[in-house]
């Protein structure tokens, strides 16, 4: 692996990052690999790299250095691909790194740059627009609109904003058809979820894997202020299942409609959009290479 791309978000995790390029050419130089550099600017990004990745001989691995948004939009131009993603967690929440247990120290990250494992992990279509970690609907999808909206970043803002929506929030009502059962009622939130954990750390969907061959939507239900405490215990301790406020459907494919509503907020990755109802989910088994830390625990010394 000796041509690596590394994707760099300037402004993600509201984190310095001006030593960050000579940090990663200075890492790759020391181990004889060559570091060339993609700047995201918030417009276009995707398009841009997909150009670059057409018209210059295939890199040996692309690292999305940002947080979960940098992570998805470099996943989407590779995968289908053999080229594999890796990453270097400098985001606000890094949901994604935190799943596949890769280290969010920048120094340790790197290490993926020459001694990995490599993962075949499922993608999902949602309403069109692709995603690999978690999307969701309802409360959480409106934090991160409010979010993406706002000039400040990192966790304490995320924090801040979702104690306020929580106030005044109105649960939605959701019509869910899986290939194996229908479902419709109010949810606080409903998750699309690949993968387990968010960025905050809120277990949404434990003891699933992202190369499972199936995704899950999982419900909450709206609860009343008394149950708070009791389900966020649940959802930051990996028991979504035990409380009657919540409830997870598997499945390949699902279709959701919000009766009444032409379109709805969807969080993808922790990117707002708002989509077209009904929203048609579909899965893409195994169609992104993932660099993970190596499942031995023994240290390899890099090839120069
Ligand atoms: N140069 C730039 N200027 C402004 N916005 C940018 C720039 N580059 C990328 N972006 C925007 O950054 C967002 C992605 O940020 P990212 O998700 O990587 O970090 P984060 O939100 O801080 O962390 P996390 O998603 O892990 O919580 C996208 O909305 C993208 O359009």
């Amino acid at each position: 692996m000796q041509r690596l791309l590394f994707v760099l978000n300037p402004i993600s995790g509201d984190i310095n990052k001006t030593q960050l390029r000579d940090t990663i050419a200075a890492y790759c130089a020391e181990r004889g690999r060559q570091a060339e550099f993609f700047d995201t600017t918030g417009e276009q990004d995707l398009d841009r790299l997909r150009d670059l990745l057409d018209t210059t001989p295939p890199p040996h691995a692309v690292f999305a250095a940002g947080g979960d948004g940098t992570v998805s939009m470099v996943a989407e131009a590779l995968a289908g691909s053999t080229v594999p993603l890796g990453i270097l967690p400098l985001g606000s929440g890094n949901g994604m790194a935190k799943d596949l247990a890769i280290p969010l120290a920048l120094n340790e990250a790197l290490a993926l740059t020459w001694q990995h494992d490599i993962r075949q992990l499922d993608t999902l279509r949602v309403g069109g627009r692709f995603t690999i970690h978690l999307a969701d609907m309802g409360f959480n999808a409106c934090v991160v609109k409010r979010f993406a909206d706002g000039d400040v970043r990192g966790p304490g803002a995320y924090v801040r904003i979702a104690t306020q929506e929580y106030t005044g929030y109105k649960p939605g009502t959701y019509h869910i058809e899986t290939e194996h059962e229908n479902w419709q009622g109010e949810a606080f939130m409903l998750t699309i979820a690949n993968a387990n954990t968010f960025g905050s750390n809120v277990v949404i969907n434990p003891n699933r894997e992202l190369d499972d061959g199936q995704f899950e939507i999982c419900l909450i239900a709206p609860f009343p202020g008394r149950a708070a405490p009791g389900l966020l215990y649940r959802l930051y301790t990996s028991d979504f299942d035990s409380s009657d406020y919540t409830r997870r459907l598997s499945c390949h494919r699902a279709r959701i409609t919000v009766p009444g509503a032409s379109e709805v907020l969807v969080q993808l990755d922790g990117e707002p959009y708002m989509l077209p109802c009904p929203v048609e989910i579909s899965l893409q088994p195994r169609s992104l290479l993932v660099l993970v830390p190596p499942a031995t625990a023994a240290v390899l010394q890099p090839r120069l």
